[in-house]
């Protein structure tokens, strides 16, 4: 991939980390298309405040302790406390559970929705969000700055399952699980959001084969991840009969970095935010005029994955986390 023309393209990366988050985040620091310009918190894969203490400790591991961290919210938007946390997924620890020391460094005396809508507000159009995580925190600074959804540049979220099942139940994907009410926040706030689920990152898997390409690096993100990796493996071995894991977060960061890799449609999406399809995402792709006025009616289009060259981003992932 040739690096961006002119100035790299502003992040902030809204994380649980998280494995497939700490892939997505080395991912990042390695690609000279992308500037990460802080790292916002949220709970999901770990409670807020381990996502927060994990944000540090990968800063730390790579030596980018310049990156700020804001603290995210530890409830839902609803202010729902009653979270569901992947641990069986991640670790009790979210990194594969191996025990890290504590990081040094804390987070910023602002919050992550004060942050991301500081930043938004400072390069107005410039700032890409990468969410990896429930959107509680984007949706806050949604509510919060009624300049937010023109200010900032672009959302790249991991989360839905457009016309397959979902990987919580058979209708709902993780991250719009965790806090269906801020998804539909975000989805119909007219930003421009590009969302890309998991009917394209199931197709992005690390074979029992590539992490042993992984393993003949010596670089240091690549013998760290070999470490965290072993928790994820086991738990995709049990889950799915699949031959490896599902690189989740990495495709999201790379759709953000090089939007070339996936092709997209367009429509309003809406979530459901009760009963037992709570989570679901449904894309109305706006080719029939309906005779009723629906829930999906004059919502903004948003931008939905539907292809992923899942060769070229897995080649990406490897080569810049065996660099
Ligand atoms: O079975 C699962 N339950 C809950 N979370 C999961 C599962 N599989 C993966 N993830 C996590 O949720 C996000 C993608 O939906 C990813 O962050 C992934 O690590």
């Amino acid at each position: 991939m040739a690096a961006a023309a002119g100035e790299p393209k502003k992040i902030i990366i809204d994380t649980d980390p998280g494995i497939d988050d700490a892939m997505a985040i080395f991912v990042a620091l390695r690609s000279p298309e992308v500037e990460v310009i802080g790292l916002t918190t949220i709970y999901g894969n770990v409670y807020t405040t381990l996502a927060t203490r994990n944000a540090l400790h990968l800063l730390e591991v790579a030596d980018r302790t310049d990156i700020p961290v804001a603290e995210g919210s530890h409830v839902t938007i609803t202010k729902g406390t009653k979270l569901r946390i992947a641990d069986f997924v991640h670790g009790a620890d979210g990194l594969g559970n191996q025990n890290f020391p504590p990081p040094e460094g804390k987070p910023i005396d602002m919050s992550a929705t004060d942050f991301l809508v500081e930043q938004a507000n400072l390069y107005p159009g410039k700032v890409t969000v990468v969410a990896l995580g429930p959107l509680t925190n984007i949706a806050l600074a949604i509510q919060q700055d009624s300049s937010f959804v023109k200010n900032i540049g672009q959302i790249v979220l991991l989360g839905g399952a457009f016309a397959v099942n979902g990987n919580v139940n058979p209708a709902a994907e993780a991250n719009i699980f965790g806090d269906p009410d801020a998804a539909d926040i975000v989805f119909t706030s007219g930003a421009d959001v590009l969302a890309v689920g998991i009917n394209v990152t199931h197709q992005v898997i690390l074979t029992d084969s590539d992490r042993e390409t992984l393993a003949s690096s010596n670089g240091k993100f690549a013998q760290y991840l070999l470490k965290i990796l072993e928790v994820y493996f086991n738990y995709h071995h049990d889950a799915y009969s699949t031959k490896g894991v599902y690189l989740h977060d990495p495709t999201a960061m790379l759709a953000a970095i090089n939007p070339s890799l996936i092709t997209y449609v367009e429509g309003a999406v809406r979530v459901q935010t009760n009963g037992i399809t709570r989570g679901l995402t449904l894309l109305y792709n706006k080719q029939k005029r309906f005779a009723e006025i629906t829930e999906w009616s004059d919502q903004p289009s948003v931008k939905v994955a539907v292809t992923v060259d899942a060769p070229a981003v897995l080649k990406l992932v490897l080569e810049r986390l065996m660099e």
